[in-house]
């Protein structure tokens, strides 16, 4: 069956003819060079260590006009306490790959170390892959970028008068506001500094919301170089993603395995989960592909992406993940583990590799 035509396009027609313009060359939607960022200002924030493009128009025109909605995706759920929704090439062909190519090119990466205990023995963790994040907890919000139109781009107690004396202005930067008072958060909220989803990923973040009926404040990206980087068994069941939690998951690049084992069951271990302990359930996730994984059942389950060889074990894979973090405590732990205190990387067209990045 054809994909069905999403009923939300009215949505998204108008964010993206919006998005941010240059003032030096303020070219109309329809004069825009379709197939260039260059009329588009870039995504900038202190805590970026570069501007990240807007997601060329050629994608986000693409886009618009083919949103899958949740009937589109197949209901994985014939297990004992799983409930999946497998997107089969939500992207398009083509446009999942230019996908690709744009944020392995455009984001920073960190190749994450952290201390963890295992009894009274400490051990250093090598994260087995790059990673980067943005986004800030339900407890806060930032402004938008200024002169884009995701989110309120003025003072929201003032309305940019500067009334406020918040000595921020909400016109050339954007800060992190407290959800409740409206004011900029207290200093000492967060240890971690919180970063602004770009336009790019913000693009993709309203798609995501508007098939899936959910919201999110969080974007994590995972790359994995090759066969070789991985992500070991867990089932991000962390409290601070509160009662009902949704996890939209897209998958880019190369095809890898995503493996699924029922946690076991201490009190009462029933046949099918001693099965399932032993023989994880395997789907094999395509680029362009998004699973979504929902509500509290799916603390029950244990995922991962193993390491892999042969084949295409020499090829890239982009995933990205969009949740909801409800507390600040998911906003460090988020930052702790996906950006932590080393190097910035990025990737080199000429090497075909990420490498340190200076400034
Ligand atoms: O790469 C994937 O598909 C899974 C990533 C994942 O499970 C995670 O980031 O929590
Ligand atoms: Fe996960």
């Amino acid at each position: 069956m054809p994909p069905k035509k999403s009923t939300l396009e009215h949505f998204f027609k108008a964010p993206p003819s919006k998005r941010t313009r240059n003032a030096a060359s303020p070219s109309s939607p329809s004069t825009t060079t379709k197939s260039s960022t260059d009329s588009l200002v870039p995504s900038s924030h202190p805590t970026y260590q570069f501007a990240i493009p807007q997601l060329p128009n050629s994608i986000t025109e693409s886009l618009e006009h083919a949103i899958p909605s949740l009937d589109n995706g197949k209901r994985v759920d014939d297990q004992p306490h799983l409930d999946l929704v497998h997107f089969h090439r939500y992207l398009p062909r083509g446009i999942e790959a230019s996908i690709f190519d744009f944020l392995r090119e455009n984001l920073f990466f960190y190749r994450v170390q952290y201390a963890k205990k295992f009894g009274n023995k400490e051990m250093q963790i090598n994260t087995p892959r790059y990673t980067t994040v943005f986004g800030v907890d339900e407890s806060s919000f930032f402004n938008a970028q200024p002169g884009s139109d995701s989110g309120p781009n003025v003072c929201v107690e003032c309305m940019g008068t500067g009334a406020c004396n918040h000595g921020v202005d909400t016109r050339t930067t954007q800060v992190i506001f407290d959800s409740k008072s409206k004011c900029p958060v207290p200093k000492d909220r967060y240890s971690c500094r919180p970063r602004p989803i770009p336009d790019g990923l913000m693009f993709l973040k309203k798609m995501t919301e508007a098939s899936t009926a959910q919201t999110y404040n969080f974007c994590l990206v995972n790359y994995y170089a090759d066969g070789n980087d991985s992500i070991s068994y867990h089932s991000d069941d962390e409290r601070f993603l509160g009662a009902n939690p949704a996890i939209a998951s897209f998958s880019l690049g190369t095809n890898r395995d995503f493996l699924m084992k029922h946690k076991p069951d201490k009190k009462k271990p029933a046949k099918t989960e001693n099965v399932l302990k032993d023989k994880p359930l395997k789907l094999t996730l395509d680029s362009g592909d998004m699973l979504l994984m929902r509500g509290a059942k799916k603390a029950k389950w244990l995922h991962s992406i193993p390491k892999r060889k042969g084949g295409e074990s020499g090829n890239g894979r982009i995933n990205i993940t969009f949740r909801k973090a409800m507390v600040p405590g998911g906003t460090e732990n988020y930052y702790k583990y996906n950006v932590g205190e080393g190097g910035t990387f990025k990737w080199s067209r000429k090497d075909k590799n990420m490498i340190p990045w200076t400034s």
